[in-house]
């Protein structure tokens, strides 16, 4: 099948309103795809079944599976001829009002440093909402160029109709785990790409992104044998820059569940805060709006590629929710005790860029 044959398939699932998740990983020049045969809800209750997942931030509310076994898998490649157009320059017009207020933010931000100086927790990462209204819009034709503003993003677009529509490029891997072997990163600190990746870090980043590191090796220690840790480096992730730290390992227990290791590390500090249980409690009682399935994750559940099974999970950040006439962003930032609240709201208004860029 070539790519154009796929768009026109999933075209007709979203037509007839069944669930279906379409994605490109980072490394690879090809689409992959679910298109489940059904239109039920399938709650994740295993991390032993082989789907496409996607959860909350919240583990309270409800993971949901794309099953593989109740869903047709494509994967087609991507070539330069028939990536192109499907009508990608029908100009949309669009209004941005701000579902939290800017004013809103800073207080949160300023109570989330003094909830710091008050030695509550060291880290919290706080978030808000923008609603984005337009009309004619179609979701693939965003997911089309999302693909080609992104490459080095993990971008997807799905959708269950009893959910919604969401799409995203993250530039965040929760985990991937191939057979035993597990890898994984820690992510964090935002400063804009003028046009190199030679830049300096504040004080402020680099202890952000190092409580990020470190948490991610206490906790897997007890799960993963030889750890290993490159240098932390700066990385692009379309106009903005993260400071990242790559992390791998070989799992001890190649049969122990992955809800095992997710339980430890979802949500990271790059996307909760640290201690963790304090900063989530905080988050869900002080940010003005419900993340939803934002900061939660997304992906590959025990998939059977080229004779090994993988999965391949990824945090939801840089993504929106979609419906006939709007489209809601999802930003956020990291707090520590030296963020300036009105620096801390610019990095979000930065950060909407990513998808405000591909509604125009
Ligand atoms: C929370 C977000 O991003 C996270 C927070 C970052 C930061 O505080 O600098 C950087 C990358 C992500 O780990 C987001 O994009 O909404």
């Amino acid at each position: 099948m070539d790519i154009s044959a796929l768009y026109l398939k999933i075209q007709s699932h979203l037509d007839d309103q069944l669930p279906f998740v379409v994605y490109k990983k980072s490394e690879e020049e090809k689409l992959n795809c679910f298109l489940q045969n059904d239109n039920l809800l399938y709650e994740l209750d295993s991390y032993n079944t082989s789907g496409f997942v996607f959860a909350p931030f919240d583990n309270r509310e409800r993971t949901i599976l794309i099953p593989k076994e109740k869903s047709k898998f494509y994967s087609v490649s991507i070539t330069s001829n028939n990536e192109t157009e499907h009508g990608i320059h029908d100009r949309l017009s669009y209004s941005v009002s701000n579902s939290v207020s800017k004013e809103n933010y800073l207080q949160l931000v300023s109570n989330s440093i003094q909830a710091i100086e008050d030695d509550f927790f060291k880290k919290v990462v706080v978030s808000r909402k923008e609603k984005v209204s337009f009309s004619n819009k179609n979701p693939l034709k965003i997911f089309q160029r999302l693909i080609k503003s992104y490459s080095s993003a993990f971008v997807y677009l799905w959708y269950h109709p009893a959910i919604g529509i969401w799409l995203g490029a993250t530039p965040e891997t929760l985990m991937t785990i191939r057979e035993d072997e597990f890898s994984t990163m820690a992510l964090a600190g935002t400063q804009p790409y003028v046009d190199s990746l030679e830049v300096k870090w504040g004080a402020k980043e680099i202890e952000e992104q190092s409580m990020v590191t470190d948490f991610v090796l206490n906790e897997l220690s007890p799960k993963v044998d030889r750890i290993e840790r490159s240098k932390t480096y700066t990385y692009r992730a379309g106009s903005l820059l993260h400071l990242k730290t790559d992390i791998k390992g070989v799992l001890k227990n190649k049969e122990s569940d992955i809800n095992d290791v997710i339980s430890v590390i979802h949500p990271t500090p790059a996307v909760c805060g640290l201690p963790k249980e304090r900063a989530k409690s905080f988050i869900l009682e002080n940010e003005y709006y419900e993340r939803k399935y934002y900061t939660g994750f997304l992906g590959e559940l025990l998939i059977n590629h080229n004779g090994s099974t993988e999965s391949n999970l990824f945090v939801n950040l840089r993504c929106m929710e979609m419906d006939d006439d709007s489209a809601i962003l999802y930003v956020g930032g990291g707090i520590t005790k030296d963020s300036i609240p009105e620096m801390e709201w610019e990095e979000t208004v930065r950060k909407t860029e990513t998808m405000k860029k591909v509604l125009y």
